[in-house]
């Protein structure tokens, strides 16, 4: 399961300690991501796995991609700020709740703003994938909604899975490729491409201006599964 994006005011007694295991890797080209593996300590992430997995309002929409109708391999639920543009991808607009239906969001919202210092999320994808078969296809999360330069915060609980990141090739259409299987979908020895286990009550921040050496990010020029 996974939230893209925001947990608890205080999610781990030492915050110094998550900090000192926080990861900065460099893409190139300006582009950097942060990963901290202990962002949540293990039960307090299990808490919220346990509370999210039975309270969310959780629905598996069905897609159009590429002119066929599919259903969306894993189930999701929106959540958003009042007054932000309507959300729509692969011809699905997904309701969007509000922060105040959810209060545990919201404390997962401070907790990643503490950790990213200078963030303002405003809107939550939840995602659920169910088992092995759940997935998403390769996109990139450059929806007019989220400016010229998305920031993305991921937050993940229950099994670990892998996170693969690769420069977006400029005549690749801009539609997820959620119907095609994982096996078709890439090849792991090409180069550009960058691997993360994301572990349990793990943080992965991408587009976020601040962790380059110059203020630059290419997030638009990437996508990721
Ligand atoms: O679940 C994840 O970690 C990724 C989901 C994602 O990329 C998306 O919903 O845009
Ligand atoms: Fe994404």
């Amino acid at each position: 399961m996974s939230l893209m994006l925001k947990a608890n005011p205080n999610p781990n007694p030492n915050p110094n300690e998550n900090a000192k295991k926080t990861q900065i890797v460099d893409l190139g080209n300006g582009s950097s991501v942060v990963y901290v593996p202990k962002f949540l300590a293990y039960d307090v992430a299990w808490e919220f796995f346990n509370y999210l997995d039975n309270h969310i309002p959780w629905t598996r929409p069905t897609l159009r991609v590429f002119g066929r109708s599919c259903l969306q391999p894993r189930d999701t639920c929106y959540v958003a700020s009042a007054g932000l543009p309507d959300l729509i991808y692969s011809g699905y607009q997904p309701h969007a709740h509000s922060w105040d239906d959810f209060p545990l969001l919201k404390d997962i919202l401070d907790a990643v703003h503490k950790m990213l210092p200078g963030s303002t999320f405003n809107s939550l994808l939840l995602n659920r994938y169910k088992g092995g078969n759940d997935y998403v296809g390769w996109h990139s999360d450059d929806e007019k909604l989220y400016g010229a330069t998305p920031e993305i915060a991921s937050v993940s609980f229950g099994c670990e899975r892998d996170f693969f990141l690769k420069k977006k090739s400029c005549k690749s259409p801009q539609e997820r490729s959620d119907e095609k299987p994982p096996s078709k979908r890439f090849k792991k020895s090409s180069q550009d491409q960058h691997n993360f286990t994301l572990k349990h009550g793990s943080l992965l921040g991408t587009g976020y201006p601040c962790l380059a050496q110059t203020p630059i990010c290419d997030h638009p020029c990437m996508m990721h599964q």
